[in-house]
């Protein structure tokens, strides 16, 4: 049996269903108590970012084998129990590559060009050329903090825009051919420099509050920050002060501490036209939404072949 918690490319699950019994269930997102009581039997359990995937979760899935992860994040799977009751975990590496580079690149351009507000006041009779007389991209720096596989496409796109780049990330050796065309950078150097600051790292103990106010109040106070990594790397109550404060200029968030936005969040977030919100969608396009799952149909049916 694979159980699909989460949505899920149609022509997939058909391609899926026709091999194995296969529940597409994306209604469970929402419901997490109900998935224990509908694991006996599957196999292959697919999910997005809001499953939460854990050892109580395991415990009712005796037959587990795989997770197919609908994305790369994996936040909500505990990686540790999966490993000790022998359950692999499937990301679809690269397939969302793409849509997130153009995420960053495209709100990069909104953001400085600060072209893109004037509807309202426009409609209202106003004509706020100056206002809306922003910056280019071309010959700007694009600071990114960590440099994976989705990092380097994103530089890839900025380069072909004419930007420069610069990353910070010790896992990068600092003999690799990757700096040849990105800086290496560390993060005091990259705040004092970039333009456009974007997050390529994952939520952890040490990333957590990685962007607070010490950091926000290090970068330049023309510059714009781009989230559409993980929403606890950014201490929201700090940004939304420097943005309110003039701190930086503009912001991008596409991922929150707390999903969907609490009443409090916001209202932190109420009345700043330089910050652009999105519902965690940085990743998730059409396009990427068929890469995806085809991916993850892949992997299942291979595994559930093996035997
Ligand atoms: O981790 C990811 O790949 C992105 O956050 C998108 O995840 P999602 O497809 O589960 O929304």
């Amino acid at each position: 049996m694979i159980l699909v918690t989460e949505f899920m490319d149609e022509a997939s699950v058909v391609r899926m269903a026709d091999a194995f019994p296969t529940q597409y269930a994306p209604e469970l997102a929402d419901a997490q108590g109900d998935i224990p009581a509908r694991m006996a039997g599957v196999r292959v359990l697919i999910v997005r970012n809001r499953t939460q995937v854990t050892r109580a979760l395991l415990a009712a899935a005796p037959d587990l084998q795989m997770v197919g992860r609908l994305g790369v994040g994996l936040d909500n799977i505990d990686l540790a129990a999966c490993k000790e009751a022998g359950v692999a975990v499937c990301p679809a590496v690269g397939a969302n590559t793409l849509s997130v580079a153009e995420y960053v690149v495209t709100n990069a351009a909104i953001l400085l060009r600060n072209a893109y507000q004037a509807k309202a006041q426009m409609l209202a009779g106003a004509w706020p050329r100056a206002a809306c007389s922003g910056r280019e991209v071309a010959g700007r720096t694009l600071g990114l903090i960590g440099f994976g596989e989705i990092a380097q496409a994103t530089a890839d796109m900025a380069h072909n825009l004419g930007m420069r780049t610069c990353a910070h990330d010790p896992f990068v050796p600092s003999d690799s051919p990757l700096w040849s065309k990105t800086k290496n950078v560390s993060l005091e150097d990259m705040y004092a420099c970039a333009d456009v600051i974007s997050l390529h790292v994952p939520l952890t103990d040490g990333t957590r509050h990685l962007i607070n106010a010490e950091a926000l109040g290090q970068m330049r106070d023309d510059a714009v920050l781009i989230n559409a990594a993980r929403g606890g790397v950014v201490d929201e109550a700090a940004l939304a002060d420097a943005l309110r404060q003039g701190g930086i200029a503009g912001a991008a968030l596409d991922v929150f501490e707390t999903e969907p936005l609490t009443a409090k969040a916001a209202a932190k977030f109420a009345e700043l036209p330089n910050l652009i919100l999105t519902p965690h969608i940085a990743g998730v396009t059409q396009d990427s939404n068929v890469r995806v799952s085809e991916m993850i149909a892949d992997l299942t049916l291979k595994t559930l072949s093996q035997e």
